[in-house]
């Protein structure tokens, strides 16, 4: 019995060994093989570590090289500037005399082809207006009919410096105007102001045409002592004697 009973324990153990045997050799293998693995993966990180390394090193030189040219570059063209600006200092004490001198000119031109001018603009009517009593033969005449039947001819021509009729528009007129707009920019002195007749379009002319000019609008700033305090003492003046004017007319 006790015989027995060891070579059971001996089966047992012998038994239990050849099954841990493969199990041990198996698990030593898979270790091995991940083992391996991780190897190469490390020696791959590595390999890559030390291109990468390498690429580093080389664009650290390369924008070192650059940033040391561009800064060569940035002196070259810095002393370029300052000579490009001393240029422009000197052209400009060279040209400033000769631009004092166009504006001059420029003025005189002005002045010689008359002093005052005389522009008249006709709004159109509105409806409650009526028909018409006022012809626009040519771009200097305007034509009145004064209604009056003792006359042989009731149409009276005025001649001015500029007619314009009701369908011209504000871009047209500060066409004409704008010499005179530069001549002011020049610094010479300028006055522009509106008569007429209340209701008769002096403010649409004046405020409209330099407001609706964005480009130009710097120029009412510019203008606008000359322009309103004219065109505010004109229009008192306007109220004031606007049907004895109309009346001559
Ligand atoms: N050229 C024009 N084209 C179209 N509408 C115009 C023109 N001129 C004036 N108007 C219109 O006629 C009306 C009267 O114009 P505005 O107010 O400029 O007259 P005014 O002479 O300044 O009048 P007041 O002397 O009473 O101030 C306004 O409604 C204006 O929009």
């Amino acid at each position: 019995m006790a015989e027995r009973r060891n070579n059971n324990r001996w089966n047992w153990e012998f038994g239990g060994t050849r099954s841990l045997l493969p199990r041990l050799w198996l698990s030593n293998h898979s270790v091995t093989s991940k083992l391996q693995k991780l190897k190469d993966q490390v020696k791959l990180a590595r390999e890559d570590y030390l291109e990468l390394r390498q690429e580093a090193s080389e664009l650290h030189e390369y924008s070192n090289a650059k940033l040391e040219r561009v800064t060569r570059y940035l002196g070259v063209l810095a002393n370029k500037t300052r000579k490009l600006d001393q240029f422009a200092l000197e052209t400009e004490a060279r040209i400033s005399p000769l631009i004092n001198e166009k504006r001059r000119l420029f003025n005189d031109l002005l002045t010689a082809k008359g002093n005052i001018k005389i522009y008249c603009r006709a709004r159109p009517l509105f409806e409650d207006e009526g028909s018409s009593i006022v012809e626009y033969p040519d771009d200097y005449n305007i034509r009145v009919n004064t209604g009056d039947d003792a006359l042989s001819n009731p149409k009276k021509d005025f001649k001015l410096d500029r007619v314009y009729g009701p369908h011209v528009g504000q871009a047209e007129l500060f066409r004409d105007v704008q010499p005179l707009v530069q001549s002011a920019l020049d610094g010479y002195n300028v006055s522009i102001f509106a008569y007429g007749q209340t209701n008769s379009g002096k403010t649409h002319t004046m405020v409209a045409l330099f407001s609706s000019f964005p480009p130009f609008a710097f120029v009412c700033v510019c203008l606008c002592r000359n322009v309103y305090l004219m065109y505010i003492n004109l229009y008192l003046y306007a109220d004031f004697y606007s049907s004895s004017q109309f009346k001559a007319f």
